[in-house]
């Protein structure tokens, strides 16, 4: 074991998710978890495989095809749960099962309703079974940090004797101080010396998980749970982003550690979560916020432009923020010079199909718009990216609405190669949208969510909606994408998205049942 690596544990696709509004489909979570690899990731935790059949096919899904980050489930200490856990993460190169029990007295006493010693049982059981799938298994003691210290050394010996490698400590309820974490890690660390990785997993719900995260690799961590922007459960995580760069910009306070983050794929990464989520970070979010890196008043601006590190600790591009492009994109611009945008901005993975497809998107866009920026094009190539299920694709759309009239939508879809239309009155021209889209596609869904940003600036600002729609009792949200510099448009596109994702998903499980029958 390198005794200065600091490995990442990325648990976007699971606690992340976890995040109110913010759950993904299995194409979103492939997404999420090639870009992971790309950003050097060493745990990408891609769910809790018993949670539904859909968390199952992702985590799947991803193990299949994510080669260079190990791919773990979650799973309570429950053998069907780890079993399932183990099913899904079996095809992946490197992989791993994160098992788990509360340890506190208030967790033990109210939710499992589980004395000391049936806990310690449960998680012993729970290690050892997970050891007959995998190699390689973690043992949460969950609420560590309202846990006692005699209770969880019990645990770690009885655990570590099973076979499990990494001993996590959450802190489930982001209620320690860093002074108090970091006293228990060290404590803690120094107990299971060379037989265990030390692992955190720290929540933010007094804004201290990312400080809690920093000093606990102060005082022996050497893994630590993170996800990107933040999200999480509740308040969210301590975010990725913020604990690795602090590592790599206060080399003289953290020494030799280290971590295998490439952090110029940083703010890709980002964008994408938050795309795909329809959370955007907060604007003053450290790292990734828009104003990360802006300075706003005359004293600061004065500063850069004298000497940078006056007012900026950090580069922008170093997180793989690119400022100052040069090449400027507009309507006169070609495809050599869309495709070498493209690649300054990271997407080497693109088709050229997705390719063709978004420099036709961009033409359209550029007569529209004087100048298209970096996050107009990455939005287009993201947008491209996630709208692959195209069972219906939208053709046209024409609507009508006025002060004392009715609101009406007409639609045009391709199906199956056929254009077929219809029209209907609504409450509101969206409504109305929705409505006739129900009509044509005779799937009727319930709109759990909306969500309308412009990309950037100005009146001729792309707009990017994200609906979030629930189709049936059976299967999650469905989220969609629409893109378009007329928002009605924008709408209309991202509820065929879900439409288009809840087909996609249901083909899928039913091949597999059929399949497995
Ligand atoms: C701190 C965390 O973030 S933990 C991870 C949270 N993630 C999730 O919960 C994933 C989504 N969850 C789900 O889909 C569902 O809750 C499931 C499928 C996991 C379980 O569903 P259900 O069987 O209906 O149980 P339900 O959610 O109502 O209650 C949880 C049960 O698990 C028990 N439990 C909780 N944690 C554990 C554990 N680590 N090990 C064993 N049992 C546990 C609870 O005591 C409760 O048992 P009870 O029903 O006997 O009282
Ligand atoms: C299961 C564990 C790791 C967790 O998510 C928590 O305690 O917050």
């Amino acid at each position: 074991m390198d005794k200065n690596k600091i490995i990442v544990f990325d648990t976007t696709l699971r606690d992340g998710e976890q995040s109110p509004g913010c759950s993904m489909n299995t194409e979103e979570k492939i997404k999420v978890a090639l870009q992971l690899e790309k950003l050097g990731v060493d745990v990408i935790e891609a769910g809790f495989a018993a949670a539904s059949p859909g968390d199952f096919d992702a985590v799947s899904r991803i193990a299949e095809q994510v080669k260079n980050s190990s791919i773990c489930s979650l799973s309570r200490a429950i053998e069907n749960d780890i079993k399932q856990a183990g099913l899904a993460v079996e095809k992946a190169p490197l992989h791993r099962i994160h098992t788990f029990i509360a340890t506190s007295p208030i967790h033990m006493k109210y939710k499992l309703k589980m004395s000391e010693d049936e806990v310690i049982k449960r998680a012993v059981h729970a290690v050892e079974y997970a050891r007959t799938f995998v190699d390689d298994v973690e043992f949460s003691l969950e609420d560590a940090g309202r846990s006692e210290i005699p209770f969880m050394k019990e645990v770690m010996d009885a655990v570590i004797a099973a076979g499990a490698s990494t001993i996590n400590l959450p802190d489930t309820v982001g209620y320690r101080l860093p002074t108090e974490l970091g006293a228990m890690v060290k404590e803690l660390s120094d107990f299971a010396g060379n037989r265990a990785r030390i692992s955190v997993h720290n929540h933010n719900d007094l804004g201290l998980a990312t400080a809690n995260t920093l000093a606990a690799v102060t005082n022996g961590a050497r893994q630590i749970e993170v996800t990107i922007n933040g999200l999480g459960e509740r308040a969210g995580n301590s975010a990725l982003e913020e604990a690795v760069m602090a590592i790599k910009t206060r080399k003289d306070a953290f020494g030799d550690l280290y971590t295998s983050i490439n952090t110029k794929e940083i703010y890709a990464t980002s964008r994408l979560v938050a795309t795909i989520t329809g959370v955007e970070p907060q604007q003053n979010k450290s790292i990734v916020g828009k104003n990360a890196f802006a300075h706003e008043s005359g004293i600061h601006q004065d500063g850069v432009l004298k000497h940078q590190e006056t007012y900026e600790i950090m580069k922008p591009e170093d997180v793989g923020v690119i400022k100052d492009s040069t090449l400027i994109l507009g309507k006169h611009s070609g495809r050599a010079a869309f495709r070498d945008k493209i690649n300054q901005l990271g997407f080497d993975k693109i088709t050229d199909e997705e390719l063709n497809s978004a420099f036709e998107k961009f033409k359209v866009l550029a007569d529209k718009k004087k100048e298209v920026t970096d996050d107009d094009v990455r939005m287009l190539i993201t947008d491209e990216s996630l709208n692959h299920d195209k069972t219906y694709e939208l053709v046209g759309l024409q609507i009508s609405d006025c002060s004392n009239g009715l609101p009406t939508a007409a639609v045009s879809i391709k199906y199956n190669d056929e254009i077929i239309s219809d029209a209907n009155i609504g409450n509101g021209t969206m409504d109305a949208i929705f409505k006739t889209i129900d009509r044509l596609t005779g799937i009727s869904g319930d709109l759990q969510s909306y969500n309308v940003t412009s990309v950037t600036e100005g009146k001729d600002a792309l707009a990017k909606v994200t609906t979030r729609v629930v189709f049936d009792e059976q299967t999650p949200s469905f989220v969609g994408h629409g893109l378009s510099v007329d928002t009605m448009l924008a709408t209309a596109k991202a509820y065929l998205g879900s439409v288009n994702s809840f087909l996609s998903q249901k083909e899928r499980l039913s091949k597999r049942t059929e399949h497995q029958v």
